[in-house]
């Protein structure tokens, strides 16, 4: 099965294998796929799902006020943010950035770093090599209170504050949260940071396109026009009423059926360094927003797809073997690159033993392209179900497209599922737990963990998790 999607126009450029595309017969699904498109437009009348507004918001405060800030003096800076507060952030920054991890930033684009794990190594070394005086920190938490987050906010501040004094500290923290939280907004309206909102009818894994991703892609100088530009004509592509027209309820309509017949895992296989971090966004948006137990009318359902995360070429020597013979419950979705805008060849030099000298003058992005074409076909002839997603280049215009359309397409993935998509209510108990446990009830949460993990038969005990 092969279906071909065009990131760019969204049109449904299908090549290749048609009898394969046929054989998903797309029509059987249109009813369902009609009554949930028109659920989504009732709740966004409604006043729900934000995340269908943004790219129609206005940049022009953001870049105007993120030039201020840079002719301020500032090189650096840390968004300190985890899943939906970075993911998407620090994928569009990889993806588009001149270059993200080398040279210094400048006036016209701050070099940026994103930390989002708490290991204690990780931040001592991110932190200390800063030059404090230079660097900006992007607070970012729609709940305000993310543990991770303020805790190496507080980190910052208090570094900040002992280095320069609380007086110059302020400008060298911004905050990004709800409108209203006892946490991060309470503190920003206390020392006077500048501050931008996430909207609440926003999900945190779909806010990118909001200040969340904005703010720090306008301070580095990345082209948030362009990347609202993509996004309103993927917006454009999803309110067209007829299934025949609207790709994203075709490519719904093909994933679900195939979901349908056993296929449980979608691998999202990039063959570009630089789309690769695109992944791990697409992982959380997809695994929180359609892992559920529950269907809207409280019955249990288990639903969900596993995403899985993999980069052409070197994922072909590592995971193709088991994709393309163990089971078959994995739809592939490529992301191809048409031009990497960078030539690069094998040399031409001599010496090369006669078993290779065919790789001689060969650009190095023609050799990952037959690599793709190579691995999507034999998948395609074993019968793996594939997908593309095809980018003229890397720019941030087919990036809003695709962001904007995996969004749409995960809010009727929901429907079909009957499922509450912008919920996480696996993800609430841990936090809440962990927060118990790290507070002054601590140990009787502790215990009571561990005894509802003794009930629930589970062999771990207390001590192996330590
Ligand atoms: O933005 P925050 O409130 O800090 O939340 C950060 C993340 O926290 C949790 O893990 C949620 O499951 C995610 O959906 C959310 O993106």
């Amino acid at each position: 099965m092969t279906l071909r999607y065009d990131a760019t126009g969204l049109k449904p450029s299908v090549v290749g294998d048609a009898r394969g595309v046929s054989d998903l017969d797309r029509s059987r699904l249109r009813p369902r796929l009609l009554k949930a498109h028109q659920a989504i437009r009732t709740a966004h009348e409604r006043g729900e799902l934000g995340f269908i507004d943004c790219p129609q918001k206005d940049p022009e405060s953001i870049l105007s006020w993120a030039a201020k800030k840079r002719a301020e003096g500032f090189r650096e800076q840390v968004v300190i943010g985890i899943g939906g507060s970075s993911l998407g952030s620090r994928a569009l920054y990889e993806a588009l950035a001149e270059d993200p991890h080398a040279g210094e930033g400048s006036a016209d684009g701050l070099r940026t770093h994103f930390t989002e794990n708490i290991d204690p190594v990780g931040v001592a070394r991110l932190f200390d090599r800063l030059d404090l005086s230079k660097t900006l920190f992007i607070v970012v938490t729609k709940s305000g209170s993310t543990v991770e987050t303020m805790s190496k906010f507080w980190l910052a501040f208090d570094r900040v504050c002992s280095e320069l004094g609380e007086d110059k500290a302020r400008a060298h923290f911004v905050a990004i949260t709800g409108p209203k939280n006892d946490g991060l907004r309470a503190l920003a309206d206390h020392y006077g940071f500048d501050s931008f909102e996430v909207p609440t009818n926003v999900g945190g894994r779909f806010s990118v396109l909001t200040p969340v991703g904005l703010v720090p892609l306008a301070l580095a100088g990345i082209d948030i026009r362009g990347l609202l530009a993509g996004a309103k004509r993927a917006r454009e592509c999803a309110a067209l009423p007829d299934f025949e027209h609207n790709t994203l309820l075709q490519i719904t309509a093909d994933i679900f059926t195939l979901y349908e017949r056993g296929v449980d895992q979608i691998v999202m296989m990039s063959y570009s360094d630089q789309l690769l971090p695109i992944a791990d966004w697409f992982r959380q948006l997809w695994a929180e927003s359609l892992g559920k137990a529950k269907d809207r009318g409280g019955n249990s359902v288990h639903v969900g797809m596993t995403p899985i995360k993999a980069l052409g070429v070197i994922d072909q020597h590592s995971q193709v073997q088991l994709y393309m013979e163990g089971p078959n419950d994995k739809l592939m979705v490529f992301l191809e690159v048409a031009s990497f805008g960078r030539e690069l060849k094998v040399p031409t030099r001599p010496g090369l033993p006669a078993s290779l000298a065919h790789l001689a003058g060969l650009d190095f992005g023609d050799i990952l392209d037959a690599e793709l074409q190579g691995t999507r076909r034999a998948l395609q002839e074993a019968g793996r179900p594939t997908s593309t997603w095809r980018f003229d280049g890397v720019q941030a215009d087919d990036l809003g497209s695709f962001i904007f359309a995996w969004e749409f397409i995960t809010a009727l993935m929901g429907e079909l599922f009957d499922i509450d998509a912008f919920d996480q209510p696996g993800v609430e108990l841990g936090k809440k737990l962990a927060h118990g446990l790290l507070g002054r009830e601590g140990f009787e949460q502790w215990a009571k963990l561990a005894q509802s993990n003794a009930d629930a038969g589970a062999a771990r005990s207390i001590d192996d998790e330590e």
